[in-house]
């Protein structure tokens, strides 16, 4: 669908469901044409603000409006009941409706059918060919990309089991759950839901309008002090706090001004001599890594972080705390029985149960060997950071033969400038993190409690004839 058949299609289409507009409309991104769609401004909008877009309650397509549908629709009923047990979440319910859309073969026509027939492809990693997403390799969004692949295959698997004859492809799969992702918000207190034609609104980093919900319609208000001339873009946040590996994830693009990755997952495995590993992977349900975050990009949340390194780099981590203390230092795992006679594994800290993975650092920090613990939480970060730019400068060969085999050059905007440029925003955060925990480190060493407790290590050590190292002596 062209650009002007769209706006001429969609906008009829939503006056007709009770959108009301304001000072906004629906046309071409102006000089950006790979970027779609945008909502612009008809008239010269004055500094004070305003609202620009009503999107009706009814319009918004949660799982709740998906449920109210079905009462009506006998299809959309019977493929919710066929998969009931499974599809619990909002996201599913949402993904089903649109597939239920996409592949109905009766006359019952929905009025969102327009709707999502009028939505472009979306340009995500997971719809990327293979060789593409190969640019990936070595960075956070390559793990990323792989897991959710699984998860669509599995998902899809599922959907094969419980719709028999009637399962889309994997691709159709794939392709519903980008259109989702690439257009969902999670709004309080409706959840995880699409808005149609507030989802025309592109990404801005400094945004001039802003959303919120009123009486369960939607809402789209130009910021104040924002004036916006006739024709210009009006534009959202996708989320402030949205690092590059999760913008070009969840968006398919990289902000043209963002000059820092921001924020990094990195993954942390338990040590192959770790006793209680087994027992430490069964309870801990924090995710196993460490988020290495650009501070100057979180500015607004400077309590955010565990580790507060020098020169703008800070990491936080709720698993890794689990994996640097055992039973020597005052960690028990045991198995407890509940009232139902099932057994639940219970984590103590001396004589304090811990109730999550998240708790224990606040525990820690009261020990007097809190200076050596947070030591050797930094060194096993500096370790994770460490293979991370091993692995990413090990794969920059194999990426820059696999760009000079592309035949269509390199596009700024498409896999091969959005993947050279994730690149080299990872690659950038991640030395500075070196640096960074460098310092950190360096400076934990000279702390007279590190300084005591390596001393007495040695003796105990030279006493009992071994040769141990400082980094033994750190890592247990
Ligand atoms: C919620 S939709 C916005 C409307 C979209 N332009 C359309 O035509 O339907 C999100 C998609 O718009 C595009 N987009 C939004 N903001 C962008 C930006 N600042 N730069 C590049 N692409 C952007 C991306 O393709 C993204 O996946």
């Amino acid at each position: 669908m062209s650009q002007s058949t769209f706006s001429s299609t969609i906008h009829p289409w939503a006056v007709l469901n009770g959108v009301r507009f304001g000072s906004a409309h629906i046309g071409p991104t102006p000089g950006h044409s790979s970027r779609g769609s945008a909502l612009l401004a008809t008239a010269d909008l004055p500094e004070a603000g305003g609202l620009l877009l009503v999107v009706p309650r009814d319009l918004v397509l949660s799982r709740e409006t998906v449920l109210e549908t079905a009462k009506a629709d006998r299809g959309l009923a019977e493929l919710l009941e066929a998969t009931r047990e499974w599809a619990t979440t909002p996201r599913l319910t949402i993904l089903l409706f649109l597939l239920h859309l996409t592949t109905t073969r009766t006359s019952h026509s929905s009025r969102f059918t327009t709707y999502l027939s009028s939505l472009p492809t979306p340009p995500l990693p997971t719809l990327w060919p293979e060789h593409q997403v190969n640019f990936l390799s070595g960075t956070t969004l390559a793990s990323a990309v792989t897991a959710k692949l699984s998860t669509l295959h599995r998902e899809w698997t599922t959907l094969a089991s419980l719709l028999a004859d009637h399962t889309p492809s994997l691709l159709t799969w794939t392709m519903l759950d980008a259109q989702y992702r690439s257009r969902a918000l999670e709004l309080p207190p409706i959840g995880a839901c699409m808005a149609p034609i507030l989802d025309m609104a592109n990404h801005a980093s400094s945004p001039n309008a802003y959303y919120d919900v009123s009486n369960g319609d939607i809402q789209l208000h130009l910021h104040g002090g924002a004036a916006v001339a006739a024709g210009e873009e009006i534009t959202i946040s996708y989320g402030s706090h949205k690092g590059a590996c999760e913008m070009l994830f969840s968006y398919g693009f990289l902000p043209s001004d963002m000059c820092s990755a921001g924020t990094l997952f990195l993954p942390i495995a338990l040590a192959d001599d770790d006793p209680l590993a087994p027992a430490k992977r069964a309870w801990c349900t924090a995710a196993p890594g460490v988020r290495i975050s650009d501070a100057e990009a979180k500015e607004d949340e400077p309590d955010a972080a565990d580790g507060e390194a020098p020169r703008g780099v800070t990491w936080d981590s709720d698993a890794l705390w689990l994996a640097v203390v055992n039973e020597e230092d005052g960690l028990s795992i045991r198995a407890a029985r509940r009232l139902d006679g099932r057994h639940d594994l219970v984590v103590l800290w001396r004589d304090s149960e811990v109730p999550h993975a998240g708790a224990l650092r606040p525990l820690l920090e009261k020990e007097e060997l809190w200076p050596v613990l947070l030591l050797r939480a930094t060194v096993v970060v500096r370790q994770v950071v460490e293979a991370q730019v091993e692995g990413l400068e090990g794969s920059a060969g194999e990426f820059e033969r696999a760009v000079s085999e592309v035949s269509d050059g390199e596009d700024e905007f498409g896999p091969t400038g959005l993947a050279r440029r994730l690149r080299g925003l990872e690659l950038d955060l991640l030395k500075r993190a070196e640096v960074s925990l460098d310092g950190q480190i360096a400076e934990l060493m000279r702390h007279p409690t590190v300084t005591a407790y390596l001393e007495s290590m040695n003796a105990d050590s030279g006493a009992q004839g071994e040769e141990a190292t400082e980094d033994d002596d750190l890592a247990h």
